[in-house]
């Protein structure tokens, strides 16, 4: 199957293919900002010293997972220099032959390396207007051998979104009101599920019509995604769509199932889609971060005391599968650990 990169840019396309036509003008959505509410965590106060700057960073970050299920972090320490060279890196990826990305594919099921046209699309009766791939950066480390210098930034990046990742929840386990390492312990964080993804969404002749990828939720903890300065990614809150518009330099954070099951429903894993437009080409990259593959993620156990577990626990690398075979892939399967 041709990319949508490829179809993108063929001479004669005029017009949306049906098979990419979701909606008439459906995506309704209100721009969203700082201004409009949504939440900002400055790392910097999280991790200071100053005991009341972190009382309240840890305040802030329990509201935002609480009320939004979204927030964007500024102060993060992952420099540009390295963010800049890695989306230059995927993009490069992207342009290689089809034949070339799918020679890349990994023998070990466990943790698959794929590409767009390998899953998903041809399975489906209405196509995506996005190419991606992804693959699994931890606890095995694998990464393309092209292009030059892939390797080394993926490597980076991973490591540098492991420490994010585990310091935001530590101030998240805080704002439950469990110990700081509750959450790192209970899901096995030193060998924390990480996939390194990236779309592409090329610019689209009729993007009211179709869609980037439909609304849905991720099943890991926390999602951290960056884009190359163009906008798409909309999140759900309180029944309407918001479009986010970033903070220079910053990287948004949305929570995932497996937050909302060790919370315990306290904090929802939050609904989300990405929109495309047309005139500039897209590109977001992608860093899920769950439990190890093998923790059975349940509940947290203190949180038991206000009241009964709503979940049932699951294997995590169990649940991946799941979603990532489930027809149509936007249902979550959380709805069926819910116990009520
Ligand atoms: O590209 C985006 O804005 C959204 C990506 C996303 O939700 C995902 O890859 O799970
Ligand atoms: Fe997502």
């Amino acid at each position: 199957m041709a990319s949508v990169k490829t179809l993108a840019q063929s001479q004669d396309l005029k017009s949306l293919p049906s098979d990419y036509t979701h909606f008439k003008n459906q995506h309704k959505s209100v721009e969203a900002s700082p201004e409009v509410g949504i939440p900002v965590i400055d790392f910097a106060l999280l991790t200071s010293s100053n005991l009341d700057h972190r009382a309240k960073a840890i305040h802030d970050l329990g509201k935002a997972c609480e009320e939004w299920g979204f927030f964007m972090v500024v102060n993060h320490e992952i420099p540009e220099t390295l963010t800049n060279p890695l989306f230059d890196a995927c993009d490069e990826f992207f342009d290689l032959p089809e034949e070339e990305k799918q020679r890349f594919q990994t023998k070990n099921p466990r943790f698959p390396f794929m590409v767009r046209s390998t899953i998903g699309a041809e399975h489906e009766k209405v196509l995506f207007w996005r190419d991606y791939f992804r693959f699994f950066v931890h606890p095995e480390f694998y990464c393309p051998d092209k292009p030059q210098q892939f390797n080394d930034l993926v490597s980076e990046y991973a490591e540098k979104t492991r420490v994010l990742a585990r310091k935001l929840l530590q101030g998240i386990s805080q704002s439950l009101g469990l110990e700081e390492d509750y959450i790192e312990k209970a899901m096995d964080l030193d060998k924390t599920t990480q996939i390194f993804a990236a779309n592409y969404y090329p610019p689209c002749p009729d993007p009211e019509s179709a869609i980037g990828i439909p609304p849905h939720t991720d099943h890991g903890l926390l999602t951290f995604l960056l884009q190359n300065g163009v906008g798409g990614l909309e999140i759900q809150h309180e029944g309407k769509w918001f479009h986010l518009n970033a903070i220079p330099g910053s990287i948004f954070v949305n929570t995932g199932d497996q937050l909302e099951i060790v919370s315990n429903g306290k904090y929802k894993s939050v609904w989300h889609r990405a929109v495309v437009n047309n005139s500039k080409k897209r590109i977001s990259l992608v860093i899920p971060n769950g439990p190890s593959p093998d923790t059975i993620v349940a509940p947290a156990e203190p949180l038991l005391k206000d009241a009964p577990a709503k979940y049932s626990p699951m294997g995590y690398l169990e649940y991946v599968e799941v979603q990532r075979t489930t027809r149509p892939p936007q249902k979550p399967i959380l709805d069926r650990l819910k116990l009520y």
